[in-house]
């Protein structure tokens, strides 16, 4: 059985070939060399999109010559990642992508020469980091940390308890991944105000100002209390030293698969166990995704990037960028996964391929995508919307070797409603032509969404929430909330601008969503009757 090792690769070379797995083409001790002297690129939030598309995109540059150092992947949430995943393995990953034929396309992804804990405890790994931030060699970080990697704030807009103390403690004690950046941000300043770029992609609406905001509110916040230098806030600020690109990432990544798992040991590939973490990150030394892969940049760098267009990566102007994150994350694809997400809890489904047969769900996220989104969004033109919709409805989503999953979909749900539905809800609030009272997918998707979060099923069976970090707190709202029950606080969950980024109530749409969440509460099976019943209206 092979277990993938760097020893491995090289002495059992020709065995994984016969698995049809492809290796690596470059000379790895040489890259892993390079990047200790002169690292380039720190990656921060090392799951599974960042190793399955980031990481191969520059491992491509690597095998065309184009790139002699590698990637220094980084954590500051998840020990067990690291160690029992990336160090066994020697960073390696299989990565697995699925074709809508079902066949599988192996390769070994060698692109991540070190892996760091971003974490004071670790004095070693930060030691290194801290090195790796003072190197004028720097030329970005990225990050891939989920939505609310970026929240200082909780649902009452006030600082977390964890941002306050950070604020208080200065640089030298940093917790929140913000506060840790705008640390290590801060070593560099000191250093040399050497130039870089942080590149966020993850999926939040004008990521890169939401990376900036957060580290630029931490560095005020000390240089407030004089615990930092007054130059520091203006390095940050600097546009000639330090960036903050906006980007677009889309590749459908799902949690690794039990069923890729037995597939792979069935051709001879073990150790392929998969990992929940205590932080529930679902990880495995592969990463199963589907091939179709986008990633948008704006072309914003102060210290020289790697070619990454020679992997097809698409560098482009800010409005191009703007345009393309805007129909991606707020109209073509993620609003209909956080829908196809909490209506496929609710209806007892485990995998999103399924819900595409179910007429109703199928009908709903059309809806959303072709009747309520696209009349909004306007064309990047270097993506269609009408073609990449066509290919997340038909292709993607459908897709049966997929193993994507309501349940992970539904993860921090709290944290993208917002950008998900409430940028469309925007856009008929300020167009002539259009008014939020037309909408009804977009309303009934939230409706589901609070309907999901009384943790009954449409058969009125318990299920297990996916985790969020509000979960407590919008909970609280429907505590003791049963089917049949005509009255809860449901409206102080869609009262909360900050969760929706719109006033619904004032917009004419709060009412709207709670007679559609109280129809959905009457009773099992009524999540399904009030979605047939509101969108045949619509179909007529
Ligand atoms: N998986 C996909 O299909 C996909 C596609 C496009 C974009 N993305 C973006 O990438 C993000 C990560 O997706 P993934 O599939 O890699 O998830 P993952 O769970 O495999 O990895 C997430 C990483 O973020 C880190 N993290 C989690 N919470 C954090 C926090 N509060 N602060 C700092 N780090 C934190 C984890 O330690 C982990 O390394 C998504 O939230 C999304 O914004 C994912
Ligand atoms: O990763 P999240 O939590 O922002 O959203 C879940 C999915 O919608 C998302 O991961 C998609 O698979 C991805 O955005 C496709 O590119």
């Amino acid at each position: 059985m092979l277990f993938l090792t760097r020893e491995s690769i090289q002495s059992c070379a020709e065995v994984w070939k016969d698995a049809d797995v492809e290796l690596p083409q470059f000379d790895y001790e040489q890259v892993a060399e390079n990047t200790r002297v002169r690292p380039e690129w720190v990656h921060f939030g090392a799951g599974n999109i960042f190793r399955g598309f980031v990481a191969n995109a520059h491992q491509k540059l690597l095998e065309l010559g184009k790139a002699d150092t590698g990637i220094i992947a980084a954590t500051s949430s998840d020990y067990e990642l690291i160690d029992k995943i990336y160090k066994p393995h020697d960073h390696l990953t299989l990565l697995v992508l699925m074709n809508a034929s079902g066949e599988f396309t192996k390769k070994v992804i060698s692109s991540i020469t070190e892996a760091i804990m971003a974490n004071k405890n670790r004095a070693e790994d930060y030691c290194r980091l801290v090195e790796i931030f003072e190197n004028p060699s720097l030329q970005m970080a990225s990050f891939t940390i989920t939505e609310k990697g970026y929240t200082l704030t909780g649902p009452d807009g006030m600082y977390l308890d964890i941002v306050k103390k950070d604020m208080e403690q200065g640089p030298e004690q940093p917790s929140h991944s913000m506060s840790v950046i705008a640390s290590l941000a801060y070593r560099r300043y000191l250093k040399g105000q050497y130039p870089m770029t942080f590149v966020s992609m993850d999926n939040c609406s004008h990521n890169g100002d939401m990376l900036k905001n957060s580290v630029i509110t931490i560095a005020k916040a000390w240089a407030a209390k004089g615990v930092v230098e007054q130059g520091f806030v203006a390095y940050l600020e600097d546009e000639s030293r330090i960036t903050f690109p906006l980007s677009m990432i889309d590749k459908i990544t799902p949690r690794p698969s039990e069923v890729v798992r037995n597939a792979l040991q069935e051709q001879g590939i073990g150790g392929m166990d998969i990992l929940i973490t205590s932080r529930n990150a679902h990880t495995a030394p592969f990463v199963n995704a589907e091939v179709s892969e986008y990633l948008v940049i704006e072309d914003k760098f102060t210290n020289g990037r790697p070619l990454l267009e020679e992997a097809g990566i698409i560098f482009t102007d800010r409005e191009t960028v703007n345009r393309v994150e805007t129909m991606k994350v707020t109209t073509c694809l993620n609003p209909l996964h956080t829908a196809l997400a909490v209506t496929g809890c609710l209806l007892g489904y485990t995998q999103i391929s399924d819900e595409m047969q179910d007429q109703t769900l199928r009908t709903l996220v059309e809806r959303i995508g072709y009747k309520e989104g696209l009349p909004v969004v306007v064309d990047p033109i270097i993506l269609r919307p009408q073609q990449f919709l066509d290919e997340v409805l038909q292709e993607r989503l459908a897709n049966p070797f997929i193993p994507d999953t309501p349940q992970r979909i539904a993860t921090d749900t709290s944290q993208k409603v917002g950008i998900r539905y409430g940028e469309t809800i925007k856009s008929y609030v300020q167009r002539e032509n259009l008014h939020p009272a037309e909408l009804t997918a977009i309303p009934l998707a939230i409706a589901a969404w609070c309907r999901y979060l009384i943790g009954v099923d449409d058969e009125g069976n318990s299920f297990e929430l996916s985790p969020d970090p509000l979960m407590e707190s919008l909970q609280a709202h429907l505590q003791g909330v049963t089917l049949g029950d005509s009255t809860s606080n449901v409206h102080r969950i869609l009262d909360n601008e900050k969760i929706f980024g719109v006033p619904l109530y004032e917009i004419g749409l709060g009412s709207k969503i709670e007679s559609y969440f109280y129809e959905m509460l009457k009773g099992p099976g009524a999540v399904r009757r009030t979605l047939e019943k509101h969108l045949n209206e619509v179909l007529g």
